[in-house]
């Protein structure tokens, strides 16, 4: 799994940033092989600071989502936030268990590296889809993107997204992405935005199971918000043709009319696991299921031929009182038997719970909201410090907890938290 091939987060894709954050100190990506990007990251923000440029965003998730808080609109804030049981149950989850570090074992050389499907990535992170990104600022999915190539992460686009799948690719060069699908009842969409995905190069398509319908969402109702109202996040609908064909007048003459079939298609409750088979013949993409919490659910994935699981609750958006994903996460991979992948999302916000993650089976995480934090905050460069900062803490953590990659991870590297 963890070869000693540069691919590593200090190789930037793009040539200007106005935050930088990113090369290490010897600017090449071998160098982030060799796992120096903690270190020349951290020795960067010192003698930034010493030279009076501080950090440009809080280094602490919860401070730096305070910040976040602070200057977005009530009602994206509202939007963001989730059903406060379970997006603490999930934050929860990840404090019950500690790392047990292990010392004296030659971790000089240390390789962030993860193989999914056959391809190499530079961590085991990838951005979550999001959609409706421009609530919280102008250049939404396209800066989210951007900084994302910085690093090579991969970048999961939404359906929903404020930009169309190819207005995002196209800033991206060719720094992976792959494509989240909401299933709607409109088959003709569903097969024409699947092949556009596959023509901008998506490498995979995560179809989210958990938000057939919009949950009974508190703050949404009091602030009577939701995007789509106003068409916002509905980019790959409105430049969609099958889409389009659907409509007797088209979005730029109509956009109420438009609004109101998306609403229309949109909630798909009649889905089942059979309709899983119309999917699988249409695409030779791998395909992952997301919003998977039951092992039952990952063993009727397994029957339809599904390639990966993602373990979410969709960040605690969509069932209050849910189990959390990282509870849910070993009976899953016990479910999987090690046949496909498993990733996890819902609570990742810091390097250690990437490492407990992977430590508990995942292959990899799906980081949500904080970089939706770091969008709000400073655009492109926010996102981009964020990443930069998670990959820095990942590097430094993983080494001092005593392990040179991921692979070498696994149960015995945790316990479960003393109270
Ligand atoms: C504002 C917002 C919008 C989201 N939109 C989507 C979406 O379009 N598609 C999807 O599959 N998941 C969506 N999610 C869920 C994320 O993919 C992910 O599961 C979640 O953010 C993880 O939880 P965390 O942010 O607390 O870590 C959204 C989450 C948030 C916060
Ligand atoms: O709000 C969400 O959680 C979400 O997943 C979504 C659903 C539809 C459109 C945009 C986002």
């Amino acid at each position: 799994m963890n070869d000693n091939q540069p691919h590593g987060v200090g190789a930037p894709v793009q040539a200007s940033a106005p935050v930088q954050i990113s090369a290490p100190a010897s600017g090449t990506a071998s160098a982030s092989a060799a796992g120096s990007f903690g270190l020349a990251r951290q020795s960067q923000i010192f003698q930034d600071g010493l030279k009076g440029v501080l950090p440009a965003l809080p280094v602490d998730p919860q401070a730096l989502e305070q910040a976040a808080q602070a200057v977005m609109t009530p009602q994206a804030r509202g939007y963001l936030d989730g059903m406060p049981g379970t997006m603490r149950a999930n934050l929860d989850a990840f404090a019950a268990w500690n790392i047990v570090p292990r010392m004296l074992r030659g971790v000089q050389t240390r390789d962030l590296g993860v193989t999914l499907f056959g391809r190499q990535y530079p961590a085991p992170v990838l951005l979550a889809p999001i959609g409706v990104q421009s609530i919280v600022h102008p250049e939404g999915e396209k800066a989210v993107a951007r900084a994302a190539a910085t690093f090579g992460l991969p970048v999961v686009f939404s359906t929903a997204s404020s930009f169309s799948l190819e207005q995002t690719a196209a800033g991206m060069g060719d720094s992976p992405r792959w494509f989240q699908l909401y299933w709607s009842k409109s088959q003709a969409f569903n097969a024409s935005v699947v092949t556009r995905a596959e023509a901008a190069g998506c490498e995979a398509i995560v179809v989210t199971l958990d938000t057939f319908m919009l949950a009974w969402r508190p703050l949404d109702l009091q602030n009577a918000y939701l995007p789509f109202m106003q068409g916002v996040g509905l980019a790959n609908y409105f430049s969609d043709p099958a889409f389009r064909a659907e409509l007797a007048e088209p979005p730029e003459q109509n956009p109420q009319a438009a609004v109101r079939h998306f609403l229309g298609i949109f909630n798909n409750p009649a889905l089942t696991w059979d309709d899983l088979r119309w999917l699988r013949e249409r695409t030779k993409l791998p395909i992952l299921l997301k919003g998977i919490l039951h092992p039952d659910d990952a063993r009727c994935s397994l029957d339809c031929g599904i390639d990966g699981l993602v373990v979410s609750n969709h960040g605690g958006r969509q069932v209050e009182g849910a189990i959390s994903a990282l509870d849910a996460l070993p009976a899953v991979i016990e479910a999987a038997a090690g046949r496909v992948p498993v990733l996890l999302d819902s609570g990742v916000r810091r390097a250690s719970d990437v490492i407990k993650a992977r430590a508990l089976g995942a292959q990899a995480v799906l980081l949500g909201r904080p970089y939706l934090w770091g969008l709000a905050l400073g655009g492109e460069a926010g996102v981009r410090e964020v990443l930069g900062n998670l990959l820095a803490d990942l590097d430094l953590t993983l080494g001092l907890s005593g392990y040179r990659n991921f692979a070498e991870l696994d149960r015995s590297s945790l316990v479960r938290a003393a109270r």
